[in-house]
């Protein structure tokens, strides 16, 4: 929550030169409050688990947020229920007549496929689209995040020699951004891809500014310099047993799979995950939610005010 001080008050500006958040008088005065409106397009198989994770970090602040669940007409899935779907879940057509404070598009297990031969591709795009004018922000994950990055600024995704799979050290490239604001200098979090985007695709785009990275597992978030777009290649909202579920089941399917990386005390599969990232995940996305969502849409969506 902003800190609300005089307005002359000389730590104002200090802190405000920190993005330590400063809300003047005069506009903690003016602003109005409402529920913020977020729609979650869930590309993920098993969306029950994915919905669980997301909610469970968007619910972690003190605004009140309400979700639109999103799934996409042009697809069967094979992993979640019918019922599940048309109970909770709304198509694109059903919502595009309407505008949202912030949007989340999740990873897909797609990543090893061209984009186009993604059976829901055209419609993916078309809710790409969408979102620019009719979403204030949106935070893209995984696939979700390389499926952006393709389809508005054409950077190309990469198949790796080995999967990035594990909990990797990161660090930020720039000081005082919002997104990150209380994160430590070294900071922890999940991946599991086979893919990856490159720096010299990335940086080929004046648009757009790589925030973190990992010397191990690459670009983690960029964003575009409006702040709007948000691409994240790891998965900070990864349960504690994800990575375990994932290297289980494949395993079992007799994939040559390695032991996800500092995942496991000793990395010893046998014994229980520790947990790394969870503080960060949720910073994460209280971060984008009060500074990039809640401090920047306008209250009136419709009249963009
Ligand atoms: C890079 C990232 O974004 S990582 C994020 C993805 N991470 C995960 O999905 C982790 C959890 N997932 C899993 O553990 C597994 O995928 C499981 C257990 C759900 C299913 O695994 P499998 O049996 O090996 O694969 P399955 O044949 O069900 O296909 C996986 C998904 O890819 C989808 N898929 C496969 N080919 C295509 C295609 N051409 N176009 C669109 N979707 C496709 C399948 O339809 C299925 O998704 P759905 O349930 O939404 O329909
Ligand atoms: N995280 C995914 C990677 C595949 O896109 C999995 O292991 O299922």
């Amino acid at each position: 929550m902003p800190i609300k001080l005089p307005d002359e008050l000389p730590a104002t500006e200090i802190l405000a030169g920190e993005n330590i958040f400063v809300m003047k008088e005069s506009r903690a005065f003016t602003q109005d409050i409402r529920p913020l409106r977020i729609v979650i397009l869930n590309l993920m198989p098993v969306k029950e688990t994915t919905e669980t994770q997301l909610l469970r970090l968007l619910g972690n602040t003190p605004l009140q947020v309400e979700i639109v669940l999103l799934h996409m007409s042009t697809h069967t899935s094979k992993n979640t229920s019918e019922e599940h779907l048309s109970m909770f879940y709304k198509t694109f057509e059903e919502i595009k007549h309407e505008r949202f404070d912030g949007m989340v598009i999740t990873g897909a297990p797609v990543e090893q496929l061209e984009f186009e031969e993604v059976t829901y591709w055209k419609e993916l795009q078309e809710i790409l689209d969408w979102k620019m004018t009719n979403v204030t922000s949106t935070l893209h994950i995984c696939w979700g995040a390389q499926a952006g990055l393709y389809h508005h600024f054409g950077v190309p995704k990469h198949p790796l020699p080995e999967k990035i799979f594990g909990i990797f050290p990161h660090t930020l490239n720039k000081q005082n951004v919002k997104l990150f604001r209380g994160f430590d200098n070294y900071f922890h979090i999940p991946h599991s891809r086979h893919t990856e985007n490159r720096r010299e695709d990335i940086e080929k785009v004046p648009e757009l500014e790589i925030l973190s990275e990992s010397e191990e597992s690459g670009i983690y978030v960029v964003a575009t310099k409006d702040e709007r777009q948000i691409f994240v290649t790891g998965h900070s909202e990864y349960d504690p047993t994800t990575l375990q579920d994932e290297y289980q089941r494949d395993v079992g399917k007799g994939l040559d799979i390695a032991v996800p990386r500092n995942y496991y005390p000793k990395d010893d599969p046998n014994r229980e995950p520790i947990v790394t990232w969870r503080a960060h995940a949720n910073l994460m996305f209280s971060n984008w939610l009060n500074y990039y969502v809640y401090q920047e849409t306008p209250y009136d969506l419709n009249n963009g005010k």
